[in-house]
């Protein structure tokens, strides 16, 4: 790559094994998700999310996608049971979106794509940073939701109200109180495997838990996302769109559901 990673024609997915070799691992995402071949496991718990909006802190630009950042130095937002054991706490959630409603999420369902796709991302408190955790196999913890198009999400548009102070790649703003339960759907059914990052470095450190169903967001919502920009200030400007990796190969793994 003749420069940093992104999502474009010289440096996009494509192109990532070549700094990141680990991209053609055998645990790579994200993957298209097929409910008929997806086995039930009735071991599976129903996944406990326990968030505290006080953790909450700051909303950054950095030039991939967008990040809501949390204070992680105590055990007050956390997922706990569902396909994993121990206590993960929350780190931050970011979005994945396309170019047009009819791309953006990373997983795919029966090769359906949906407009966007939510990552709340959390590590394993049994090693002593995020940084620590990212690198153990099963260090990290994903949970994936869909954004399908239709009503528009007052709960979404809290963070869509912010995007005018983050535009431009590398610009934060303070993003104090906000509880990203309001943007979870209300069951919280899902399916599980084991992959990875979907971004560099890839690493296959995430046991990944994408929620069966969707959360709702309008188009006007999907053109606020599409208005931020990977570019940084003074740049040439480069709208944020088609930031997701397409689906990887299964290799073999099992992909299970916690529901019937
Ligand atoms: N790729 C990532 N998350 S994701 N898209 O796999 O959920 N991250 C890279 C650094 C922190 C999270
Ligand atoms: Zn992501």
């Amino acid at each position: 790559m003749s420069h940093a990673w992104g999502y474009g024609a010289e440096n996009g997915p494509e192109k990532w094994v070549k700094n990141f070799p680990i991209a053609d691992g055998t645990r790579q995402s994200p993957i298209d998700i097929v409910p008929a071949e997806a086995s039930y496991d009735a071991g599976l718990k129903p996944l406990c999310l326990k968030y505290d909006a006080k953790d909450c802190i700051d909303i950054l630009n950095n030039g991939h996608s967008f990040q809501v950042t949390f204070t992680d130095d105590t055990d007050s937002s956390t997922l706990k049971n569902g396909p994993i054991s121990g206590v993960y706490r929350l780190k931050q959630f970011h979005f994945h979106w396309g170019g047009a409603d009819d791309r953006g999420s990373e997983h795919t369902i029966s090769g359906t794509k949906y407009a966007a796709e939510l990552h709340l991302v959390h590590w394993n408190t049994k090693y002593p940073s995020f940084g620590e955790a990212a690198s153990k196999s099963d260090g990290l913890a994903v949970v994936g939701v869909f954004l399908k198009i239709g009503a528009e999400n007052a709960q979404l548009q809290k963070v869509l109200d912010t995007f005018d102070a983050i535009k431009t790649k590398g610009t934060q703003t303070t993003f104090p109180g906000f509880d990203p339960t309001t943007l979870l759907p209300g069951c919280l059914d899902y399916w599980t495997y084991d992959g990875s990052l979907t971004t560099p470095p890839l690493l296959e450190s995430v046991t990944w838990i994408v929620c069966k169903e969707t959360i709702s967001v309008s188009p006007a919502q999907m053109a606020s996302f599409r208005a931020l920009q990977f570019s940084g200030a003074g740049e040439a400007a480069c709208c944020m769109v088609d930031n997701y990796r397409p689906p990887q190969p299964l290799k073999g793994r099992a992909v299970k559901a916690s529901f019937q």
